[in-house]
This record gives C-alpha cells, sequence and structure tokens, in this order.
C-alpha cells in the first residue's frame, strides 16, 4: 500500500487537518463509492468530504466498514445541510450523520451556507457539539468576510476552516487573504472547476513544461498557496494522478501565469445571493 506521505495543516483550535482530502460529491451508489473510496485511500487520501446534502454519508460509511479502514486514519467531514440549520435541527441532524457514517466523533463539521435566520443558532449548536467533543473542529463554507465578521459579533469559538470555490478561473486572493488573517484554514471546493478549466491553454502549457497534467497542475497551485484542496474523481486512475502531487514545484513564473487566469467564474452558488435571497424572507 502506498505509505501516506502528505502534509497536515495546522488548525487554530490546535487540531491539524491534511491538506489534500478526497470530495464525495455525486458519488451515489454503493459499489461507485466502495471503488472511489478503496483507489482514495491506497492514492494516501487520509480526508473524506461529504455532506448531509449529498445524501451519501450513509454510503460513505458502509464504505469505510466494508473496507475495513481503521477509524484513526481517517478524517471525516460533514456539512449542516441548509434544511437542518438551527439549534435543534443542527444538533438532531448530526446525529443521524454519526449513524449514517458509523463513526462516533466527526473530524471537522462545516456550516454548508450562509442561511441569515439560523445564523448564530446553527453556530451555538457547533460550539456546544465541539465542547462535548462530538466533533473535534468546527467550521464554515461558502462565507465571505461580510459573513465571517457577522459570526465573529457573538461566536465563543471562531470558525478554523472556511471551505470555499476556489480553482484558477475564481482565485479568491481577498478572501484567503482574510481567512489567513483570522487564522483560518481555506479549503478549495471545486478545486478543479469541475473540469471548466482543464483546457485552459496557458495551464496546458505549463503542464507540458513540468511533464505532469492540467489536473496536477492546479492542485499543485493550491498546495503552493498554503490551501487545501478536496479534488473528486470516481476514475481510479484520476484519484491516483491527483494525489501525486507532492513530487514536483511549480516556479514563481508559473504561479504567476495561473494568477492571471481568475475571472471570477463560479462553478456554483455565490454565497452573497443565497444569502440575500434567503434574507428576504426572514
Ligand atoms: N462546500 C460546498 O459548498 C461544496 C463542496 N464541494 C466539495 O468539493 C469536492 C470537489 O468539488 P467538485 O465540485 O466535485 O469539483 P472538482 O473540481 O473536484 O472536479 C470534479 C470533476 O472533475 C473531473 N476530474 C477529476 N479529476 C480529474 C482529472 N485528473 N482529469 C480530468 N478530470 C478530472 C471529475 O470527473 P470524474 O469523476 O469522471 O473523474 C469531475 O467531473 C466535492 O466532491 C465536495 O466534496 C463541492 C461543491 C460545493
Amino acid at each position: 500500500m502506498t505509505k501516506l506521505r502528505q502534509p497536515n495543516l495546522q488548525l487554530a483550535d490546535g487540531h491539524t487537518m491534511p491538506q489534500l482530502g478526497f470530495g464525495v460529491y455525486k458519488l451515489a451508489d454503493q459499489a461507485t463509492m466502495n471503488t472511489a473510496i478503496a483507489a482514495a485511500y491506497q492514492a494516501g487520501y487520509r480526508l473524506f468530504d461529504t455532506a448531509q446534502a449529498y445524501q451519501n454519508e450513509a454510503e460513505l460509511g458502509t464504505a469505510f466498514k466494508q473496507l475495513a479502514l481503521p477509524r484513526t486514519e481517517l478524517f471525516i467531514t460533514t456539512k449542516i445541510a441548509e434544511v437542518n440549520q438551527g439549534y435543534d435541527n443542527t444538533l438532531r441532524s448530526v446525529e443521524l450523520s454519526l449513524k449514517r457514517l458509523q463513526i462516533e466523533q466527526l473530524d471537522l463539521l462545516l456550516i454548508h451556507w450562509p442561511i441569515h435566520s439560523q445564523f448564530f443558532a446553527t453556530w451555538r449548536a457547533l460550539e456546544r457539539l465541539k465542547a462535548e467533543k462530538i466533533v473535534r473542529s468546527i467550521g464554515v463554507s461558502n462565507y465571505h468576510q461580510t459573513h465571517l465578521d457577522y459570526l465573529a459579533t457573538k461566536a465563543n469559538e471562531q470558525p478554523v476552516v472556511n471551505q470555499i470555490e476556489n480553482h484558477p478561473y475564481l482565485s479568491q486572493e481577498p478572501l484567503l487573504a482574510y481567512n489567513r488573517k483570522q487564522h483560518i484554514v481555506s479549503q478549495a471546493w471545486s478545486p478543479l472547476g469541475r473540469g471548466a478549466v482543464l483546457q485552459d491553454p496557458t495551464l496546458i502549457k505549463i503542464a507540458l513544461k513540468h511533464q505532469r497534467s492540467v489536473a496536477q497542475i492546479i492542485l499543485r497551485w493550491h498546495l503552493q498557496r498554503g490551501l487545501a484542496v478536496i479534488p473528486k474523481s470516481q476514475n481510479p486512475q484520476r484519484i491516483n494522478e491527483n494525489a501525486t502531487i507532492f513530487d514536483f514545484k511549480l516556479d514563481a513564473d508559473d504561479m504567476t501565469a495561473i494568477a492571471r487566469l481568475n475571472r471570477y467564474q463560479r462553478t456554483g452558488d455565490d454565497p452573497e445571493v443565497v444569502y440575500q435571497i434567503e434574507h428576504q424572507y426572514h
């Protein structure tokens, strides 16, 4: 078995988190999940990122069990779905997530999207789950600076991770700088832009120069900016390819060229819009 040789990032709460993780969004049936998780574990991934909204926590938990992966080696993240926000709903929904995942404790629990009406109630529930050691670390996802600032006005614990959309067409440097300033680790979702950036001529040129795939160049770019990444693939060869990114380096020219590709292009929803639309109804 490939021995894990990948870095951990230090979190502000004293825990650590693998910099490379495996996203399981859209992995649906048990056979596909088992194949993907087996390939990912073999390739050295230890962090697995799911969410209540993906409706595949049960399949992920079953895959861990059927493949007999040691719990102590795994770092498991899930996220509170919009419909489960609020204090009591969050507590109840986490109990169900743990059952589906067949585990006693989560390594990281995130609020999936900033929802105005439930903002503090959901966070209070996360703080309680952390105090009760049901969750080791707590964080947020899709939070902009305004949401982080708003949360900070009443939170006892600050989030240690902000999982945000990030790829060469949406590099979000100001938000990354703000996360850093607040000692929050930025974790890139859709790190490959869901495939949208893979045909970019600049990236293809850099890939040819390093004799690597475009996906590897992008993931390496994330790592060198200090981000955590959670690429998804259901193809064992690509799963392995995406993990083979610790044995080469991009130079300053490559980093500058990739930084110039930013064009504010999202693959998913804009958190500001989600927050404001929801705000109108409360
Ligand atoms: N917090 C949030 O709101 C969100 C979090 N996420 C998380 O982030 C993870 C990753 O994001 P996701 O949206 O899936 O997008 P990614 O950027 O990881 O891209 C996944 C797509 O790229 C393809 N792909 C993967 N590797 C390669 C490769 N080496 N070469 C060519 N194509 C490749 C995959 O196809 P194939 O499977 O066929 O290889 C798939 O279509 C999710 O699984 C989820 O865990 C995602 C969205 C929102």
